[in-house]
């Protein structure tokens, strides 16, 4: 069997829909790299192992979570518990033609994943495929980030392949904590980048999809894949470079988890042995059914071969 591991914060998501009797709010559960794990293991063949670190309370909401994780074949066996802390909240609320998020996480029991450092090492040493995101560092007190990263360094010189999505989410950084130096630090131990041109332009004022992708290989990344929304995707891999166009989607109900459903595609797809084109088209498809679905976790059923073969 081969492992696929992502590491980060699951939460509980509420998303409105307006009818007839006013707006009502649903709950499911979500967070970037588990959105990204969940879409993977949509995805990868029975060859495949996908598991989730994170840590959880034992309220009923954490006990949910990993309920519903168990129950979409993603291994939870290695998740910390953490007695007196609760999963962190958030909402979704759509806005100028984009989904927008406002948390309640700060004494989340993810914001403490990283603090015993053996069991970090237990969930990554001997995978295949590292998955984690800027907003799994984030979360972390500066010295937990240091070593998380550093775990996730001897997982790769172990022969993990490393993938990380920059997720920039100012709300999650006070001013002057290391965005920057925290993303090179995470690019440097990874061999797929997956940032979003969306996130990169403001903080660091690139020119273009190709000045993103360029500062993600100085870094040290191999593979960079930079979404950019319903326009070309844009990837360098091994020093050639190609342009991807997503297919054109009717109506978007909830962008949100576009780029997590990318990514889990992208990833499933290339570790199965598809070169990175086929992989793109397969994360584009992916990405558009997402988003004809409020929330970031679709339906299971729409992600059956026949939807996307
Ligand atoms: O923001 C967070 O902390 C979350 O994890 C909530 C969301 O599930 C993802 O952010 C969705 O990510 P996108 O694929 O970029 O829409």
């Amino acid at each position: 069997m081969r492992g696929f591991v992502a590491i980060g914060e699951a939460m509980v998501e509420l998303s409105s829909r307006v009818g007839a009797d006013g707006e009502s709010w649903r709950m499911a559960v979500a967070g970037d790299t588990l959105n990204t794990a969940w879409y993977a293991r949509a995805l990868l063949d029975g060859d495949w192992t996908v598991s989730y670190f994170t840590a959880l309370g034992t309220d009923r909401y954490s006990r949910r979570i990993r309920d519903f994780i168990t129950a979409s074949g993603i291994e939870t066996g290695l998740i910390r518990t953490v007695p007196d802390r609760r999963p962190g909240l958030y909402m979704i609320h759509q806005q100028d033609g984009d989904r927008h998020f406002t948390y309640w996480r700060d004494m989340s029991a993810a914001r403490l994943l990283a603090d015993d450092t053996d069991a970090l090492r237990r969930a990554v040493l001997g995978a295949d495929i590292v998955y984690f995101s800027g907003i799994t560092l984030a979360i972390l007190q500066a010295d937990r980030r240091a070593a998380l990263i550093a775990e996730v360094a001897a997982a790769r010189a172990a022969g993990a392949r490393v993938a990380f999505d920059p997720n920039i989410r100012p709300a999650l950084w006070s001013g002057g904590d290391g965005l920057k130096a925290s993303l090179a630090a995470a690019a440097a131990v990874s061999d797929v980048v997956l940032p979003t041109f969306g996130d990169e332009l403001p903080l660091f004022g690139d020119k273009d999809l190709l000045a993103t992708a360029r500062r993600y290989c100085a870094y040290g990344a191999r593979e960079v894949v930079v979404k950019n929304g319903a326009e070309a995707t844009l990837v360098l891999h091994h020093g050639g470079q190609f342009e991807s166009l997503p297919p054109r989607v009717g109506e978007v109900v909830d962008a949100t988890g576009a780029g997590d459903s990318f990514n889990g595609a992208y990833l499933a797809r290339r570790a199965m042995g598809d070169p990175p084109e086929a992989a793109v088209r397969m994360a584009h498809r992916v990405a558009g059914i997402c988003i004809r679905h409020p929330g970031a976790l679709v339906p299971p059923h729409t992600l059956a071969p026949e939807q996307v073969p």
